[in-house]
């Protein structure tokens, strides 16, 4: 993949140019703090000391689950599929940028051995874009150049577009040194939801509302793939003290932070942005069988998750999108 300008992110094949000086020469100590975006794994299990982290997104980009791997999520015989990204004009993937210490000597090596060696990525140089503060609705884009892996179709384990289906499946099936390939699709969804809730993202969630199916469907147990122990959850579940709406009592017993339900607009400027609480509309339901939900600070329809369906200007418990083209279902 040559140098080129992916929508308004300015990259920079990093195995080529001036920056493997700075970045990929661990031994010697760099001017300053550098950034690491994670879009993938990364983003749940970076697996090197940063000084900070902050969610945020890179324009020109849109992630797919056309990356093969044989080591950490799948075998030789079989393959695994994990994230990468491929050149979007419209494309926005979110995730999460680590700051790693001037002096710090380990991250990079480790990070070149985990994603290039073994994985097939390659270093690049992109803008990342820090998530406007949920505090502030100043749109402030403050761009940082960050270090980023993308595996592009020339490397060895390129498996490349398939059916959604046909995908989910792959994933379902296969496992490697560092669990099973279900478990890197439902934790980076998870970590999605609950980290960057007002992002879009149809390639990841359609995957993931097919793998589940297909779990059900064969009575595979998703939590055991996941490696967590299924009696610990039951006992979590059983204690939850919750209002007896037959949906909510099924929220295991943990304090989820209430975050402003948010629909969003697709084409906006606005990647995202919040309802304040104060300013919920009145539910399309009897207000008093609108139920709270402890993720949400606007009260829901019963058995509904809070935003409609596409063409509604008001979406109940996300407030009003500044400009409507499609409304997208968050939750
Ligand atoms: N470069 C992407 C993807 C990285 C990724 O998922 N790499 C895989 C395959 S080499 C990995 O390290 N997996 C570790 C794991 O699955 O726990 C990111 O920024 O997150």
């Amino acid at each position: 993949m040559e140098n080129s300008k992916a929508g308004s992110s300015k990259w920079v094949d990093g195995s080529k140019g001036q920056m493997e000086q700075e970045y990929a020469e661990a031994g010697r100590p760099r001017k300053e703090p550098f950034w690491v975006f994670g879009y993938g794994s990364l983003c749940w299990n970076p697996g090197f000391e940063y000084q900070q982290s902050v969610t945020g997104y890179v324009k020109g980009f849109s992630r797919r689950f056309w990356q093969g791997n044989t080591t950490h999520r799948g075998t030789e015989q079989k393959p695994g599929r994990v994230a990468t990204l491929i050149e979007d004009q419209e494309g926005i993937t979110w995730g999460k940028a680590f700051l790693v210490a001037a002096e710090d000597t380990a991250a990079l090596p480790y990070l070149s051995t985990r994603e290039c060696q073994l994985g097939g990525y390659r270093t690049y140089i992109v803008n990342f874009h820090a998530r406007p503060s949920f505090l502030s609705s100043s749109t402030n884009n403050d761009k940082k150049d960050a270090v980023l892996y993308i595996a592009v179709p020339e490397n060895r384990h390129w498996l490349g577009a398939a059916p959604l289906p046909d995908i989910a499946k792959q994933i379902l099936e296969c496992s490697g040194s560092s669990g099973s390939n279900a478990e890197y699709l439902l934790r980076l969804a998870d970590f999605m939801r609950q980290e960057i809730p007002e992002a879009l993202d149809d390639h990841l969630f359609s995957l993931e509302r097919l793998l589940r199916k297909f779990a059900a469907d064969m009575k595979i147990c998703l939590r055991n793939l996941m490696g967590e122990d299924e009696v610990k959850e039951e006992r979590a579940e059983a204690k939850a003290v919750v209002p007896s709406y037959q949906f909510a009592s099924r929220v295991p017993e943990k304090k989820l932070r209430c975050r402003c339900y948010i629909c969003v607009c697709r084409n906006s400027t606005l990647p995202g942005y919040h309802m304040d609480p104060k300013d919920c509309p009145d539910p399309p339901c009897d207000p008093a069988e609108a139920v709270s939900m402890p993720d949400r600070c606007c009260k829901v329809c019963p058995g509904t998750r809070g935003c409609f369906q596409p063409k509604q200007l008001e979406v109940y418990g996300g407030g009003l999108c500044p400009t409507v083209d499609v409304l997208r279902l968050i939750w």
